[in-house]
């Protein structure tokens, strides 16, 4: 469940982007970033990177994290963020990843889940990341009638 959870977080961050102020004039290689400017972190797009996750990077491939974030981003913490990275990340990260399992536990207990074929995909910023038109699913009950 964690790898589906995390390759979800990964293709689809619910916060597509954020925000920094820049408290002291850095350079960054080449660049100099001066003193109180905003930067935004594009999460959706670093998620995406072919230079970090490879030429099928756009692909739900949940294998990716059989052995761990820190393996599938090779050691590069920055390159999987969702919940942000550093003392301001999301507090409630432990409690979001808890709720997810503990519905998806409980769905899947009951429930196989297919995709409606009506359902278009279309994530998109509203601003948290969600499907534009819905998501239709079919719940095919595991309990037998008898
Ligand atoms: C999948 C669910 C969630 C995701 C992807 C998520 C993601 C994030 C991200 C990316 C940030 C950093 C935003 C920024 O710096 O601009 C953040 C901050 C924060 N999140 Fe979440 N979050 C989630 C759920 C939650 C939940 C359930 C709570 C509370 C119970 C929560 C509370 C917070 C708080 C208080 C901050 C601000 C932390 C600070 O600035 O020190 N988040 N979250």
């Amino acid at each position: 469940m964690n790898m589906i959870i995390n390759e979800t977080l990964r293709l689809y961050p619910p916060v597509s982007a954020m925000s920094r102020n820049v408290s002291r004039d850095v350079q960054l290689g080449k660049l100099i970033i001066p003193v109180n400017m905003e930067v935004m972190v594009p999460i959706t797009a670093l998620h995406h990177d072919p230079q970090l996750w490879g030429d099928d990077g756009h692909l739900f491939k949940a294998e990716r994290f059989a052995e761990g974030i820190a393996k599938a981003t090779k050691y590069n913490a920055a390159a999987f963020i969702p919940f942000s990275l550093g003392p301001r990340s999301c507090v409630g990260m432990g409690f979001a990843i808890t709720e997810t399992k503990t519905a998806l536990s409980m769905i899947l207990q009951r429930y196989i889940i297919t995709l409606s074929p009506a359902h278009i995909h279309a994530p998109f910023p509203q601003p948290m990341v969600q499907p534009k038109h819905g998501l239709q699913v079919m719940l095919h009950s595991l309990q037998s009638d008898a």
